[in-house]
């Protein structure tokens, strides 16, 4: 039986062999380098503490605080008690295996079984970048790598783990950072440039009405379909949202984090290959765009720590393992490597970072009153919670705080949209002879917003229903307006064609209804008939509304 010790790398012994920069921590079996005696201690944990730590279910493949409590409930559970012993036993065994031998590695023997020393270098990287340990790897690797790049399309295989999982978290209604996000949107780029032999400038100009209309031609496999419409619908909606009044998208499919269309996708895709295969620079996988704990009073250490590198997946496994809460602590760096997270201080920092912003919404939600919050009232409020350290500054609350949406009639953004004809997250879409031209959503709007206008000319009553009587079929009336929207383009918009006279009629289901608002513009008031939502409208929904009402 060895002894086994939270040992640190950062040791001059350890680090002089295996030349690493970060200080890792790691259970060790020291009596393999010293021989010490089985001491039980700070520190120090024997085989039985091993025992309860975490271990690997090998039929599952999933990381189980209690292996034997896991095989009854979950994996053996229709077996008997004698083969779920046998079972642990296997997977205890394997874990201590693991722990013993498996991170360990030493380049050489790595070249024994993969010849070519580029893709040797790769591997050892890939397999570092995950935590395991090379021991005399060749000084210069960062820079051997990016000048022995051999297959272009290597990175859309590399990359491809991370990607699934993030198609899986987005499918599953899940948000996934930005950072994540954005390593998303290049790698759907990826599958156009590398793959199917697209120009950047033709997947810079690539619209959304491409991909609507046209997808077919691109010839692609069902899988890769299937990520850029998990683009579509759960990326691009986060980018529009994030647009600035004034931008523009121009109805280009691909769109930066801001809302606006990509000017180099050629750049971004050798961004992602410069992330997936080179081992310095940060994780794509990462959880977090950056550390962003700058609210924190007593945060100074861990304002220095980037929480970038730690992937996606591991934070969900950590999270799962230590929920993060409003009033809880850490875990400790003992519970976390027992756990089966040796990457403490990056699972700490974040632990941190979320709770931080737990307590800063919490606290909003004790002092929100519709205006501004007022600094003393933040301060008491926070004066009243007894959190020592990770604790939010009155400045970090104030900036939080979203200003709550003005008065349909007083919106200044609804109104420059009205005037300039620019309806957010909308697109035409043509069903031909079924019923024409139609509009759809390419962001989710909630239940009430608005979603765009009826643009047309306000007519008297009468003159509506002489117009109506000859046919017009671009009309709207209520008691006592009309809005004739048959002219196309407009007077006022030369070179626009509106939505709101685009949209088809449906009785049973609709999900927009027409309302009009007398809108406040600086230069008078001004009737305007809005398209309100009935009810959330998903992204690809047609918008429609009953004409009868
Ligand atoms: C205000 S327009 C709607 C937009 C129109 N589809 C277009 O291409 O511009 C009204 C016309 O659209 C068509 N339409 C609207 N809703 C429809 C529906 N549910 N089924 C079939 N045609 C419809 C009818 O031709 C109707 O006269």
């Amino acid at each position: 039986m060895h002894t086994y010790a939270f040992f640190s790398l950062h040791h001059h012994f350890v680090s002089s062999q295996h030349r690493l920069t970060q200080k890792v921590r790691w259970v060790l079996p020291l009596t393999k380098i010293f021989d010490l005696p089985k001491t039980v201690g700070n520190g120090l944990i024997s085989p039985n503490n091993m025992e309860k730590n975490v271990v690997y279910c090998l039929l599952c493949n999933e990381p189980q605080l209690s292996i034997s409590t896991h095989l009854s409930r979950v994996c053996l559970k229709d077996g008997t008690a004698q083969e779920r012993d046998q079972e642990a036993s296997r997977a205890t065994a394997s874990q201590e295996l693991f722990s013993r031998e498996g991170r360990l590695w030493s380049f050489s023997e790595l070249q024994e079984f993969c010849k070519d020393t580029t893709s040797c270098i790769k591997l050892c990287s890939r397999l570092q970048s995950r935590g395991f340990i090379i021991t005399d790897a060749p000084q210069t690797w960062p820079t051997v790598l990016p000048t022995q790049r051999s297959d272009k399309k290597e990175v859309l295989a590399v990359a491809k783990k991370d990607i699934e999982y993030f198609h899986q978290k987005l499918a599953g209604g899940d948000c996934i950072p930005n950072v994540a996000m954005t390593t998303f949107r290049q790698y759907c780029e990826a599958i156009l440039i590398l793959q199917h032999g697209l120009t950047a400038s033709a997947v810079q100009d690539f619209s959304v009405q491409d991909w609507m209309e046209r997808r077919e031609s691109l010839r692609m496999t069902i899988q890769e379909e299937e990520l850029l419409e998990c683009y579509f619908k759960n990326i691009r909606p986060v980018s529009l949202q994030n647009q600035r009044a004034g931008s523009d998208d121009g109805g280009r499919f691909f769109l930066g984090e801001g809302g606006v269309p990509l000017t180099n996708p050629g750049g971004d895709v050798g961004r992602l290959r410069a992330r997936y295969l080179r081992s310095d620079t940060e994780d794509p996988a990462a959880g977090s765009a950056s550390h962003s704990a700058g609210g924190a009073e007593t945060s100074g250490q861990a304002r220095s720590i980037s929480t970038k590198r730690l992937p996606l997946r591991e934070w969900d496994a950590f999270q799962r393992t230590f929920p993060v809460t409003l009033n809880g602590e850490p875990p400790s760096k003992r519970r976390c490597v027992q756990a089966g997270f040796p990457n403490y201080r990056a699972h700490y920092h974040k632990w941190r970072e979320h709770q931080l912003k737990q307590r800063v919404q919490h606290i909003l939600g004790c002092v929100r009153r519709g205006n501004a919050p007022q600094r003393a009232r933040v301060q008491m409020a926070l004066d009243k919670e007894t959190w020592f350290t990770n604790k939010p500054t009155v400045d970090a609350v104030l900036q939080a705080w979203v200003a709550p949406q003005p008065r349909i009639q007083d919106s200044q953004s609804l109104m420059s949209s009205i005037s300039e004809q620019k309806w957010k997250g909308l697109a035409l879409k043509d069903f031909r002879e079924e019923k024409g031209k139609g509009v759809i959503a390419l962001m989710p709007f909630n239940k009430g917003d608005v979603v765009c206008d009826y643009h047309g000319t306000c007519i008297t009553k009468a003159a509506g229903n002489r117009r109506r009587q000859s046919g017009s079929l671009f009309f709207y009336r209520d008691e006592c307006h009309r809005v004739d929207a048959t002219a196309s383009p407009c007077a006022c918009h030369l070179h626009k064609d509106s939505y709101g006279r685009h949209i088809n009629h449906c009785q049973r289901n609709p999900n927009v209804r027409p309302q009009r608002f007398t809108m406040n513009f600086p230069a008078g008031p001004r009737e305007s008939v809005l398209f309100i939502a009935l009810r959330d409208i998903a992204v690809g929904e047609e918008l429609l509304w009953d004409y009868g009402v």
